[in-house]
């Protein structure tokens, strides 16, 4: 009898948990064809954004560029808003909240734009704090304008949103590490070189012709594709020590908004690494070789080949021209380098900008300065007078001209007679503690007559020994 009733009991004790389970069984089938339903009959349409997809690690392009769109462009009406501190700005980034919906207005059209998060039933633990949680974006809008969201509305979010992170994005400066002697192959840091086209003393003509050369090359995604090139630009800068080689490529990237790679050739091994870096730098970038002639030549060891290099053995194609089997994996050598220039890598990515610079154009190798491997061919030479006025005004801006007026005539004819570098005008422009403009000056005329002085008797001495 008290079995019977035991098994009684656990018998409507599971008819109890079935009847709970169908139940709830019923509910979710009843919420699911709630929502079908719902969903077929609304006018409204939703897309979601997930901020990771499924296969990848790396955010969403399309889901940080809403981010940004958002915040910069629909901010306005927000309420719930957060905050961050971003590397080394001082002003927070501020961006439109969880929760918190957005409207947004496109062509005579209204969207509606909300973000949330979602968390794990389970509990999972993960190497990073935060990394379980899951970010979406979803915008809702009338299923009569579907097809003006996914052709014009997403492509608008996604242009104005890359445009709003390019705007915001620190540059960096990256150099490449010894090889082997760090898992990454470059390393970085904020870029905050302030030397511009303005602040830069040469020539104003050349200095136009670099900058128009300059706005070509930004405006020219159409016509590079167009005439089947890839959308990179080469620039050789040559000229004496303190003329403002490195000065300029500063220039160029803070003109084009660019990030800036250092190349060291003199920490490169072999072609397969020249290779591997070429390749991982990003698109809108300059990659800087400075002193070309002098890295190459430390960095390769010279050969007995008797191909190599001229007579004299002054071009620093003293390595190997021709491509030995084996060359990629023991030494770097000028094929190999030119293959990076021509090859894979000017093909991935785009807007490069590769820059040698050089005290001594004539040792390098014709082949790797020709143009359509370095297209423009750039000398920075000594300061001369439309040079200085950039400097005087760069050095002591509470200078009139009025009061410079007297000394340009002078300082003019003696720039015209003394090769003397931007750098060493420069120093004798610096104001300190104990000397004003007027000390500037006059120091720079003293170093001025000095200079044309010694030129003077240099050449003297020359003209006596050859007649003598
Ligand atoms: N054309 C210039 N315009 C403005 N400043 C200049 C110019 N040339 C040189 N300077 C000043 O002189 C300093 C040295 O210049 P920079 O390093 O650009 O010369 P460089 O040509 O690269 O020299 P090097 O051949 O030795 O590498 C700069 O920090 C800058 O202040
Ligand atoms: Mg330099």
């Amino acid at each position: 009898m008290a079995s019977r009733d035991l098994w009684a009991g656990v018998g409507s004790a599971l008819a109890f948990i079935a009847a709970l389970i169908t139940m709830a069984m019923n509910q979710v089938r009843i919420k699911l064809l709630i929502n079908k339903m719902s969903a077929y009959f609304s006018p409204y349409i939703q897309i979601t954004i997930p901020e990771y997809s499924a296969k990848r690690f790396e955010r969403s392009e399309l889901f940080v560029a809403i981010e940004a769109y958002l915040s910069e462009h629909c901010i306005r009406g927000a309420t719930k808003l957060k905050a961050e501190l971003v590397r080394e700005e001082h002003k927070p980034n501020v961006s439109v909240d969880d929760e918190q919906e957005i409207i947004d207005k496109f062509q005579g059209t209204t969207l509606w734009w909300y973000a949330y998060t979602e968390y794990p039933k389970s509990q999972v633990i993960t190497v990073e704090p935060g990394t379980d949680k899951r970010r979406f974006y979803r915008v809702s809008f009338h299923r009569s304008i579907r097809k003006k969201v996914l052709n014009d509305y997403v492509p608008h979010v996604l242009e104005k949103g890359r445009a709003v992170i390019a705007d915001k994005r620190q540059r960096c400066l990256f150099t490449n590490n010894p090889y082997g002697h760090s898992p990454a192959l470059w390393s970085n840091v904020v870029f905050q070189h302030t030397a511009t086209f303005d602040t830069l003393a040469m020539d104003p003509t050349k200095k136009k012709a670099i900058i128009d050369d300059l706005e070509a090359f930004k405006k020219g995604k159409d016509y590079y594709g167009k005439v089947g090139k890839a959308w990179k630009r080469g620039y050789l800068l040559f000229g004496p020590p303190g003329t403002g080689k490195s000065t300029m490529v500063a220039a160029i990237a803070n003109f084009l908004e660019y990030d800036v790679y250092d190349l060291e050739l003199t920490a490169v091994n072999n072609n397969t690494e020249l290779r591997k870096l070429f390749v991982e730098t990003k698109g809108k970038s300059i990659i800087v070789i400075e002193d070309i002639d002098r890295s190459i030549s430390l960095t390769v060891k010279r050969t007995d080949d008797k191909s190599a290099g001229d007579s004299n053995n002054t071009y620093m194609t003293s390595l190997p021209k021709e491509r030995d089997k084996g060359d990629n994996d023991i030494k770097l050598t000028l094929s190999g380098m030119l293959n990076v220039i021509d090859g894979l890598w000017s093909a991935c990515g785009s807007e490069r900008i590769i820059i040698f610079t050089t005290n001594n154009k004539s040792k390098l190798d014709p082949a790797l300065i020709r143009r359509g491997r370095m297209d423009m061919h750039i000398e920075m030479s000594y300061c001369r007078y439309e040079a200085f006025k950039v400097l005087a005004r760069n050095y002591l801006p509470e200078i009139n001209d009025h009061q410079l007026f007297d000394l340009y005539g002078e300082i003019r004819q003696l720039l015209e007679e003394v090769d003397m570098s931007p750098a060493d005008v420069a120093e004798h422009l610096m104001l300190t503690e104990n000397k004003d403009a007027d000390a500037c000056f006059k120091s720079l005329v003293v170093a001025l007559k000095n200079a044309k002085d010694d030129k003077a008797n240099a050449k003297e001495e020359t003209v006596q020994i050859y007649t003598g």
